[in-house]
């Protein structure tokens, strides 16, 4: 394989993190990488220009223009989940019960970085959640979001197969609750997982805690596409603090019919009168739960205001638009 550079230095593509260390595979081997100074803004997933300190270490200098950013964020500080994502998929299976306020922040955060999103239900082997869960997810599906039933140890092939297809060609982040089965999903499709994931531990000594860490599995590309599928440790909490409440109504795709329509061009969607969003909750074209939820991120994200990094959220969705505009997208 030819190596990519630029005059800055090579190309490489950053598999995991681990504090401001990073490793970044560059053709066949695996950098560990330092930033110059101070900087911490380098995300999993990123495409960053590097010039070698050593034989398997390096320096990097330059982050290439983003095209998706996915965050999360809590009151004090912003997140970067991952660079250049095309699809966020969200596991859940029949047992044990998930969450649907993890699934909502999952695809509003999906939603809000122009990255497509997908849900998975596995497990479906256990017969007896399986019509619970179903009438769960079909929330999601009805909302636009496609869900694929699968079961990794009842239907290992199909399985196999199911995930191929929607994998192939993209860049997936899979986000799912403990216990859904998204390592179980990981080892099918790659099988030595386990042992990239010990490597990249040791690399970067990040101890015991491998699971803490987001790391990257680069795929044999599809007819010229590279195929990459980035594993986030689970979490329980899903803050998006960093979102305004114009992101977030944009971000649920069941409000857009109703936005502009209602009396008060600057409405909340609360308890204003005449407000066309509660009028759909009323007629049930929109769920409770999910309008719940809105209001509760509105209500998170108005604790936010003024922090630093609304300003690097909102410079960064600016970089990304520029860099799609540069490459004629
Ligand atoms: N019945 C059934 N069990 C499954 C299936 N897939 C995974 N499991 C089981 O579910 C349990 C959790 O699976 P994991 O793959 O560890 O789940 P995880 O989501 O990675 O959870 P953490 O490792 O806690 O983050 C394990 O005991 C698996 O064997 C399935 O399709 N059907
Ligand atoms: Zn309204």
């Amino acid at each position: 394989m030819a190596k990519k550079e630029t005059k800055a230095g090579s190309l490489g593509t950053v598999i995991a993190a681990h504090g401001r260390h990073y490793l970044v595979q560059a053709d066949d081997i695996k950098l560990h990488c330092v930033t110059r100074g101070k900087k911490s803004d380098v995300a999993v997933g990123d495409v960053v220009e590097y010039q070698l300190t050593s034989k398997n270490q390096g320096v990097i200098e330059a982050i290439t223009p983003r095209q998706t950013l996915l965050y999360r964020s809590d009151q004090y500080k912003s997140k970067m989940l991952a660079a250049n994502l095309t699809q966020l998929v969200v596991v859940v299976a029949t047992e044990p019960s998930f969450s649907d306020d993890l699934i909502s922040r999952a695809l509003v955060a999906s939603e809000s970085s122009g990255i497509k999103a997908h849900i998975i239900l596995n497990k479906i082997d256990v017969t007896e959640s399986l019509p619970k869960a179903r009438e769960r997810v079909g929330l999601y599906a009805k909302l636009g979001y496609p869900v694929h039933e699968v079961s990794v140890t009842g239907m290992p092939d199909s399985t196999r197969s199911t995930l191929m297809n929607l994998l192939q060609g993209q860049s997936t982040i899979l986000i799912g609750q403990s216990g859904m089965g998204k390592s179980s999903l990981i080892n099918l499709i790659i099988p030595d997982a386990e042992i990239a994931t010990r490597e990249i531990s040791a690399a970067l000594d990040t101890g015991k805690h491998t699971t803490t860490f987001t790391r990257l599995f680069q795929m044999d590309a599809y007819q010229g596409q590279a195929t990459s599928v980035i594993d986030s440790p689970g979490f329980q909490e899903f803050g998006l603090h960093h979102l305004s409440e114009g992101m977030l109504e944009r971000a649920f795709p069941e409000f857009l019919p109703y936005l502009g329509n209602c009396k008060f061009y600057n409405c909340h969607h609360h308890a204003e009168p005449s407000c066309a969003v509660t009028a759909a909750i009323k007629s049930g074209e929109i769920s409770t739960m999910r309008h719940d939820l809105f209001k509760q991120l509105v209500h998170e994200a108005a604790h936010h205001r003024g922090i630093k990094c609304v300003d690097h959220y909102s410079a960064e969705r600016l970089r990304i638009r520029v860099s799609l505009i540069d490459t004629g997208k």
